[in-house]
Formats: C-alpha cells, sequence, structure tokens
C-alpha cells in the first residue's frame, strides 16, 4: 500500500511539474481575462459535475469571499449550489440543461463563463459554454484528457496534461488558488 501512496503522490508531483513548464501563459491569460471582467462590473460564472461541482463552489467562494486579502466581495455565482433549481431544470427540461439555463438567467456580455471538466466532453458544461458565446460571455475550460470537445469551442482552454481524472482534478484547484492569489493581488494591492 505505502508503494501506492509514494506512487500516487510522485503522480501528482509530475503532473504539477509538466504544468509549471507548460501552462504559466494560459494561467496568466486566465488571471487577466478575470481582471478585465472585474474591472468592469461584470462576473464569474462557474459550473462543473462531481468533484469539479465542488471546485466551481470552492472558486466562486474565494471570490465573494476572499481569498488572502482583506478587499470588497467580488462577483461569483457558481451554477452548482442551488438543489431547488438544479431539480426543477433537470426535471423539467432534462441535465444537460441544468448550466444553460441558469447561463440564459444570469449571463450578460463581458462575463467570463469557467466549465470545468476533466474529460472536456460533459454535455451540460459544453452547451453552456456554447450558449456563453452566443451572449457574449468569454468561456474558459478547465479541462483534461488532451481537451475534448470543450477545448474546440472555449476561448481559453486551461488542459492539464494527464489522463488520470483525481489528477487532474488537483491540477484544476491548483490552477484556481493561483488564480485567485494573482487576481487579487492584481486589483487590491
Ligand atoms: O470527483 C470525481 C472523480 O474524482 C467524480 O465525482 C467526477 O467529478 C464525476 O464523475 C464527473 O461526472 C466527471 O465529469 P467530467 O469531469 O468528465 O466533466
Ligand atoms: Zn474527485
Amino acid at each position: 500500500m505505502k508503494a501506492e501512496i509514494v506512487s500516487q503522490l510522485t503522480e501528482n508531483q509530475q503532473v504539477m511539474s509538466e504544468m509549471a513548464l507548460s501552462m504559466a501563459d494560459q494561467i496568466e491569460h486566465f488571471v487577466e481575462l478575470l481582471c478585465e471582467a472585474f474591472s468592469n462590473g461584470k462576473k464569474l460564472l462557474v459550473m462543473g459535475n462531481g468533484g469539479s461541482a465542488a471546485d466551481a463552489q470552492h472558486f466562486a467562494a474565494e471570490i465573494v469571499g476572499r481569498f488572502k486579502l482583506e478587499r470588497r466581495g467580488l462577483p461569483a455565482i457558481a451554477f452548482t449550489t442551488d438543489t431547488s433549481i438544479l431539480t426543477a431544470i433537470g426535471n423539467d427540461y432534462g441535465f444537460d440543461r441544468i448550466f444553460t439555463r441558469q447561463l440564459e438567467a444570469h449571463g450578460q456580455p463581458g462575463d467570463v463563463v469557467v466549465g470545468i471538466s476533466t474529460s472536456g466532453t460533459s454535455k451540460n458544461v459544453l452547451a453552456a459554454l456554447e450558449a456563453a458565446k452566443e451572449q457574449g460571455c468569454r468561456t474558459v475550460g478547465l479541462l483534461g484528457r488532451g481537451g475534448g470537445t470543450i477545448a474546440s469551442i472555449a476561448d481559453l482552454a486551461l488542459v492539464v496534461p494527464s489522463d488520470n481524472t483525481p489528477r487532474i482534478q488537483e491540477g484544476h484547484i491548483t490552477i484556481i488558488h493561483i488564480v485567485c492569489d494573482l487576481l487579487e493581488k492584481r486589483l487590491f494591492s
């Protein structure tokens, strides 16, 4: 068992090292998109399924609350949190529409819409990013496994270099923390 633990920790380190070599420019671009949006009174809308739903909520909490600095709250909504909305839309229109409908309700031109999907293929996330583009929002995919179909439609695709879902999720939350740290410093210090 110990060998397996060491192997998983080592795999995490390898993914993080590859990200450090290949993703810094894209992460910087993500920070710039969000800083521009918040400076112009726009907001972050974010979504994902399963572990990525938790990441979406975590991201919104850092933005509305704070990361490290004392500052005013910034506007962010995770489309994963309201069980009445999720069950009503899922029941009445289907699971593939749970994010699209919320996007229709909240999305404004200039908002940054972030879809988190380790496979890059979740239909509800893909549909929401497609709708977001039509509404004039900027779209970002936090992805894995080569990026999938979502990478081909997102304005900015950040693809964690792994095919292993937990390692990809660890990459996503690391990116989210770096982005929160940098945008907070850029906007408030
Ligand atoms: O957290 C995990 C696996 O680590 C799962 O809950 C996982 O997020 C779910 O299977 C999701 O439905 C996967 O969706 P996606 O990342 O491919 O879009
Ligand atoms: Zn997980």
